[in-house]
């Protein structure tokens, strides 16, 4: 018996579940990452098991979604259903019990029914709901992989996927889905386009077919057509391809691990899109036996390997003023432990993505690593019950001026405390300056800047050169003394010598940080004077490498204000500016020397080719895919299945900031 509580969180699960398929399956444009809908299924799975309840309308119950495209209907004379799925060795030992089984590459595609009848292909349509499906036939010509007349008389019925080869969703990333947005994988753009009406445009892009089962057909082939694995060794004699494929006899896991490796490399070199490996009973006739739920058959087991998601609770949210103004939100969550360590405390970003996920304090929510590094919340399990007002703190928690609401160049809402002399902003502009990769000053840490910004010493970034004028006072400061003075002075007087690049990484232009530093050094010679008289003319910065627009606009705004030039100038007065650039790495001095790295993601500021143009310069080797021979990945943000390749071949992975921080930048 179901409680009233279990009740309102199946039904609210079943709606939530089904807005998802319809944005996944009608849509092509899904809104939650495929782990995240696969976690709700299993929480749904579970209570109906548990109360013994289940919906009609249940997304256990059914597959896909019905159809509601223009596309003309056709039935499936024999259902075309989903899969079971487990994400453990051991579910796949059990569910082989000593069988033969076929295990093959889980393609991320669109499930496609091919009927043949007298050797000409009659029927192309897709899986629907599994009753009911969209009739393509147009798009025949328009997909690779899909031969029009075969040698064979009888019907057949071929099921197999529609998909796109990685390398070509790269290339045809340009492309948007319904709502305007980019294609989030392979997947949704080869639905999008076996299902156009115009087979000009399904043939730009590139979709690609293979089998993986033949359901009607070869019941003349007695001695062989009982194994599911002859039955498509066969279809290669008519012109398909073959879909990656091995036959077990029994397994064990190390067994399994070793081949689960060992294909993942597979797809990889074959450039295919897969999402997971799909075991099946080789024998049709116990196939047959097995039976099948309203949602898959049960000869056949998907293994999905995924990033893992860690339940958790959101206790509060805290907000805290950057040195820009912006007030970033951080999430404050029960721990959960990711990978060894413990994670209590995830950014939220910004406001548009607490409102996108509809977070309040209290709500369950669902906690991953992305690409194994940065804690981030992935969905919200308790929607329904946001208020904007509510969680958004109306003064500056740290000074109290009003906040204000502000959309961001990337057209985020944010959140923003205009107070200049709010004392948190003050206080990270300051541990800016005086960080090793600007003023570099040894000894002048964050709670001793706090203490000093605290007794009105410190305003602008010059009086840090004139500290000794309180000299007697900060040596009489608890915990202070002569000697901690002597340190503190010693390393003030040694960060006035300085370098072109440190000093204007001090400045706190926006986004003008290490790599743009550089870029700026070598173009005017490290010379200020030469920058200073670029600025005045309006130089169009833009064309630098990796700089864009925005670049070149926090520039010019940064000059166009007046206590910027004064700083910019009196500053120069107190230091000294080395006029050559030191070069940043030398061959040897660094630990990537001869070894080969490979990078993933977004590794900002740079650009794939300025990323690799800087492994180069490390005498290191730039790979473009992951292989036993890589020694490093370096993920950025949006990691692709290299993450995936990397870990399974236990290659060292390192986020942006490690391998900066490893060269020393
Ligand atoms: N992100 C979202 O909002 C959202 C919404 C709905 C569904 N989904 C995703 O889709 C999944 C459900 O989709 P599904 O029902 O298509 O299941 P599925 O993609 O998990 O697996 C079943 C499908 O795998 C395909 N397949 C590929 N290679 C195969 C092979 N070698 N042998 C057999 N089958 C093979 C078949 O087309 C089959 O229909 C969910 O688990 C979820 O990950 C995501
Ligand atoms: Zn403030």
């Amino acid at each position: 018996m179901a409680n009233a509580v279990e009740m309102s969180t199946m039904r609210k699960l079943v709606a939530q579940l089904n807005q998802y398929r319809h944005e996944y399956y009608n849509l092509n444009a899904p809104s939650v990452a495929d782990d995240v809908y696969d976690y709700m299924y299993d929480e749904l799975l579970a209570l109906e098991e548990h109360t013994g309840v289940c919906m009609a309308n249940s997304p256990t119950q059914t597959v896909g979604y019905p159809v509601v495209s223009a596309l003309p209907k056709v039935a499936h004379d024999i259902p075309l259903l989903s899969l079971d799925k487990t994400k453990s060795i051991e579910d796949l030992i059990a569910f082989q019990a000593g069988r033969t089984v076929d295990l093959s590459l889980k393609l991320d595609g669109l499930t496609t029914e091919l009927i043949y009848e007298n050797g000409q292909l009659i029927r192309l349509s897709t899986r629907g709901d599994g009753s009911i499906g969209e009739n393509i036939t147009h798009n025949a010509k328009a997909i690779s992989g899909i031969p029009e007349r075969i040698p064979y008389e009888d019907r057949l019925v071929v099921v197999g996927e529609s998909f796109i080869h990685n390398s070509d969703f790269e290339s045809l990333k340009s492309i948007t889905d319904s709502a305007g947005n980019p294609y989030k994988n392979s997947r949704n753009l080869a639905a999008g386009s076996i299902r156009a009406f115009d087979a000009a445009i399904c043939a730009q892009r590139h979709v690609s077919f293979l089998p993986f089962s033949v359901l009607e057909g070869f019941e003349e082939y007695t001695d062989w057509a009982n194994g599911k694995h002859a039955r498509l060794l066969k279809l290669t004699e008519f012109g398909f391809g073959v879909i990656h494929a091995v036959q077990l006899q029994d397994g064990d896991k190390a067994q399994y691990e070793q081949l689960i490796a060992q294909m993942r490399e597979a797809a990889e070199m074959s450039d295919l899109p897969i999402d997971g490996l799909v075991l099946t009973y080789d024998e049709v006739d116990y196939s047959r036996t097995c039976g099948r739920t309203g949602h898959h058959f049960k000869d056949g087991l998907a293994f999905k390997f995924e990033d893992e998601l860690y339940e958790s609770v959101l206790r509060d949210i805290e907000w805290t003023p950057s040195r820009t103004g912006e007030i970033a939100p951080v999430a404050v969550l029960d721990s959960v432990v990711i990978d060894g360590c413990t994670v209590s405390r995830a950014s939220l970003h910004n406001l548009s993505f607490i409102e996108s996920l509809e977070l309040m304090p209290g709500c369950r929510v669902l906690v991953s690593k992305r690409n194994m590094i940065i804690p981030h919340i992935e969905e919200n399990l308790e929607r329904g019950h946001f208020d904007l007002d509510a969680v958004t703190p109306k003064h500056c928690p740290c000074c109290g001026a009003e906040t204000r609401f502000h959309i961001t160049d990337g057209g985020k809402k944010a959140l923003f405390c205009d107070n200049p002399d709010c004392a948190m902003r003050k206080l990270r502009r300051f541990v800016h300056f005086a960080s090793k990769k600007a003023m570099d000053i040894e000894g002048l840490s964050e709670a001793t800047l706090e203490r000093l910004i605290a007794r009105g010493w410190l305003h602008s970034f010059t009086d840090v050169y004139r500290l000794d004028h309180y000299m007697q006072e900060i040596i009489c400061m608890d915990g202070f003394g002569e000697k901690s003075w002597d340190n503190l002075w010693g390393a003030i007087q040694r960060s006035r010598n300085t370098t072109f690049e440190r000093y204007l990484i001090a400045m706190d232009i926006p986004m003008i940080g290490n790599h743009a530093s550089k870029v700026l050094a070598k173009q005017f010679g490290s010379s200020p004077s030469a920058f200073e008289e670029a600025v005045e003319n309006d130089f169009d910065f833009s064309q630098l490498p990796d700089f864009g627009e925005t670049l070149r606009q926090n520039i010019h705004q940064w000059f166009a204000q007046e206590e910027n030039r004064i700083l910019w100038e009196e500053l120069q007065e107190m230091v000294t500016i080395q006029t050559v650039t030191t070069e940043t790495h030398s061959m040897e001095d660094n630990p990537f020397v001869g070894c080969t790295m490979v990078v993933t993601g977004k590794v900002e500021p740079y650009t794939r080719s300025g990323i690799n143009a800087k492994i180069e310069s490390l005498g290191a080797v730039a790979g473009s895919s992951v292989t036993k021979k890589t020694d490093y990945l370096i993920c950025g943000e949006n990691a692709g299945s290299k993450l995936d390749k990397a870990r399974a071949l236990g290659i060292r992975v390192l986020s942006p900031g490690e391998f900066f921080r490893m060269i020393g930048e």
